[in-house]
């Protein structure tokens, strides 16, 4: 690790819990250690350590925005909280310089029984501000949350955005040297996201610095100077954000599969079934998963889906231009009179390239019976050399609109081969370069 000076300095931090397998074991830990004393044998631990991080180093500096990602349990949520000293390392150290105002666990810091305003001067007071210091910022801290009249509920009767809202708000006008934001920018609605992204992009204007875990690769782009990798509690990479972006969006496609893989997703509900039930994740060569339960039942579902190349063979790898087709298998579980089928192809970084339905393709479909089908998009892979995602959808026409009734968020992706003396990035123009030749105007000197 380098020697320069950091905001945030974290050297060699583990984290280990103990795990119990049984509560029984956890009983038996907290009452056989003394009996075994008292009759003179050897403690014995009923738990097991689980290193929830392990020798993580990493420094902050004054200014500086750094994103954390990271799949889920990977241990964000740990690193953050041990920066913050809202829980204490195992081993290793922390240190953090000024005033750190945290967006930790949703309203983690708010106590449900008092109002709002209470909780404004009790996290402000905590944070090392004055009465009269709060007093003087208070009416902005209101305008900026926006929660109307709920300032004088208590803060059980908020919504989690409204939680955020405000601690959102407390957060940025308390002065901080290091704002700490954990994933809770994502509970707010997209208005209120903006709001505080223009805040944040304030803060790095007046040399905050900010760590902030986040599931979204765009934002890490957008947003930090750095980004730093968890994978399994261990730090396999702090280094320039789209780099972080490519190996984590690599392990991604390499840990769900490779072409062909169904991650579970939710089907999404649609008359006339009451409550979708999710569906479950299931590899294409292995056995389909059993129906939702009778009183649970979505419409549909998509099964399996198989990338096939040109040859009509599983292929995870084509040459820009190549046919490929992608098949999906449906369970169709209730009629469907005007079926409606959507396909969006992503960079591994999240941006949609492209996307389109039947529907605005103007595909004319027959109806659908109950039952397992079969159905394939063929597509050009008119594109650069690339790794690419796809997302699939399946639903219906209701009242001239496509209604979705299942969406795979992943549903496989396919790397597209670069070829020789051509550009880079996703499109692929066919670009040629000509000299149109000297203007005889220009040449005459007009
Ligand atoms: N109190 C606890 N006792 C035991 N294990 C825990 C405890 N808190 C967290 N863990 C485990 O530690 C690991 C890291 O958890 P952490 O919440 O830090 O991950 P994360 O990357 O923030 O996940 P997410 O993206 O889902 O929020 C997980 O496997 C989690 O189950």
């Amino acid at each position: 690790m380098s020697s320069e000076p950091g905001v945030i300095v974290v050297e060699g931090l583990s984290k280990a819990y103990q795990v119990y397998a049984t509560p029984r074991a956890r009983l038996q830990q907290f009452v056989m250690p003394r009996l075994r004393r008292l009759l003179g044998l050897a403690p014995r631990d009923y738990f097991r350590d689980f290193h929830a991080l392990r020798d993580i180093s990493l420094r902050v500096g004054r200014g500086e925005t750094v994103g954390v990602i990271g799949r889920n349990g990977s241990g964000k949520s740990t690193l953050l909280q041990l920066i913050c000293g809202t829980l204490t390392p195992s081993a290793g150290r922390v240190a953090v310089q000024g005033r750190v105002a945290a967006l930790l666990e949703l309203g983690s810091g708010f106590n449900p029984e008092f109002s709002g305003r209470e909780n404004v001067f009790l996290n402000a007071a905590l944070l090392g501000l004055s009465r009269r210091e709060i007093e003087a910022r208070y009416d902005e801290i209101v305008r900026f949350a926006d929660i109307g009249e709920f300032i004088d509920q208590p803060v059980k009767t908020y919504s989690s955005g409204m939680v955020v809202r405000l601690a959102f708000s407390v957060a940025i006008h308390v002065g901080p040297d290091v704002l700490v934001v954990d994933e809770a920018l994502s509970v707010g609605d997209t208005a209120f996201q903006q709001k505080c992204l223009q805040r944040i992009r304030r803060m790095q204007d007046e040399g905050v610095s900010i760590l902030l875990v986040t599931h979204s690769t765009n934002t890490l782009i957008e947003y930090c100077d750095r980004g730093v990798y968890l994978r399994r509690g261990r730090l396999v990479m702090d280094g320039p954000c789209r780099e972080v972006v490519k190996a984590y969006g690599d392990d991604l496609l390499a840990e769900e599969g490779a072409i062909g893989v169904i991650v579970a997703a939710e089907p999404e509900p649609g008359p006339p079934s009451p409550s979708p039930s999710p569906s479950v994740a299931t590899p294409a060569d292995t056995a389909p998963p059993a129906p939702p339960a009778q009183e649970a039942r979505a419409v549909l579902q998509i099964e399996r889906v198989a990338l096939l190349g040109p040859d009509g063979r599983p292929a995870a790898a084509l040459r820009s231009g190549d046919v490929l087709e992608v098949e999906l298998e449906l369970q169709v579980f209730e009629p469907v009179a005007e079926p409606c089928f959507g396909v969006q192809i992503s960079s591994t970084d999240g941006i949609v390239l492209w996307s389109a339905t039947t529907q605005q393709l103007a595909c004319a479909l027959p109806p659908l019976g109950p039952g397992r089908q079969v159905f394939r998009w063929r597509l050009q892979a008119a594109f650069s050399g690339n790794r690419y995602v796809l997302a699939l959808g399946a639903g219906e026409i209701v009242g001239g609109e496509y209604k979705r009734r299942h969406r795979l968020d992943y549903a496989g992706h396919f790397d597209v081969m670069p070829e020789p003396r051509s550009g880079s990035g996703w499109l692929a123009p066919r670009p040629e370069f000509l000299a149109a030749g000297a203007s005889a105007e220009a040449g005459h000197g007009g």
